[in-house]
């Protein structure tokens, strides 16, 4: 059974000066996947995000959402994200979820802060924290409104093999209990284990679309990485 489509897109075009940097791309979000959005530096991921979540405007195409204001039912970590200077980890928390109009007790800021393995972070100025630490309190911003919709701009860049880890199962323990997750990543075998579904981006078009064990059985690789080196490889 194919599950409903929260965000369907449609012929997007966006360019920067003469530059296309997405060329005419369709694509779907469905309820209830994991879908890894993949491709060379540049190929345009990051810029298909932003389109997606109205923080850029599409030179041509359409967006439609399942609901009419879908933002409240979005959790949204972009490649850097802006701490308040100044204030500690809680705090940023507590303000960001007041931004969603919770109003969360201490207890619930730091039951957020554990799941992404910041608790004996908390009373740390945001600012000081780590690179890595920093990517996590950021992806714990994303939780405090419980998302329905997740969009993680490369969450495990930068993070130590046990940090990675817990992102990862993280993201597998949200995508169980049945939150949609787009995320992007260089890492093929994190693709492979976490993705229910990947798109291909190249120059700003998708070049392959399907579930891991589908495009392998495609085009007969016996790895992600092999797969898209294989498809990148090739003259565009
Ligand atoms: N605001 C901007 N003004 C001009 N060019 C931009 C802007 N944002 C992105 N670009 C260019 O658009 C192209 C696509 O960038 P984008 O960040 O979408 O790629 P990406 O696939 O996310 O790359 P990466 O894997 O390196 O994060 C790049 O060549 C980039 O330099």
């Amino acid at each position: 059974m194919i599950s409903p489509t929260l965000i369907q897109a449609k012929g997007l075009r966006k360019g920067y000066g003469q530059r296309t940097v997405v060329d005419g791309l369709n694509l779907d979000i469905r309820e209830g996947e994991v879908l890894a959005i993949i491709g060379p530096n540049g190929a345009g991921k990051s810029t298909t995000l932003d389109l997606l979540l109205g923080l850029r405007r599409p030179d041509a195409g359409t967006i439609t959402y399942w609901t009419t204001d879908p933002s409240p039912h979005v959790g949204l970590q972009l490649q850097s994200t802006p701490f308040f200077a100044g204030f500690t980890a809680i705090e940023n928390l507590r303000m960001f979820a007041a931004f969603y109009g919770k109003r969360l007790k201490d207890a619930q800021l730091m039951e957020h802060l554990h799941r992404c393995g910041l608790e004996e972070f908390a009373k740390t100025d945001a600012l000081r924290l780590s690179g890595g630490q920093q990517k996590r309190l950021a992806i714990a911003m994303t939780l405090v409104h419980s998302p329905k919709l997740l969009f993680l701009d490369e969450p495990t860049a930068a993070l130590d093999p046990r940090a990675r880890r817990d992102i990862r199962e993280l993201i597998r323990s949200l995508a169980d209990k049945g939150t949609s997750i787009v995320f992007t990543s260089h890492d093929m075998e994190e693709v492979h284990k976490l993705a229910s579904r990947l798109v291909l981006i190249r120059d700003g078009r998708i070049i392959a679309s399907g579930s891991p064990e589908e495009l392998l059985s495609q085009y007969g690789t016996a790895s992600l990485e092999q797969l898209y080196i294989q498809l990148t490889d090739e003259p565009a």
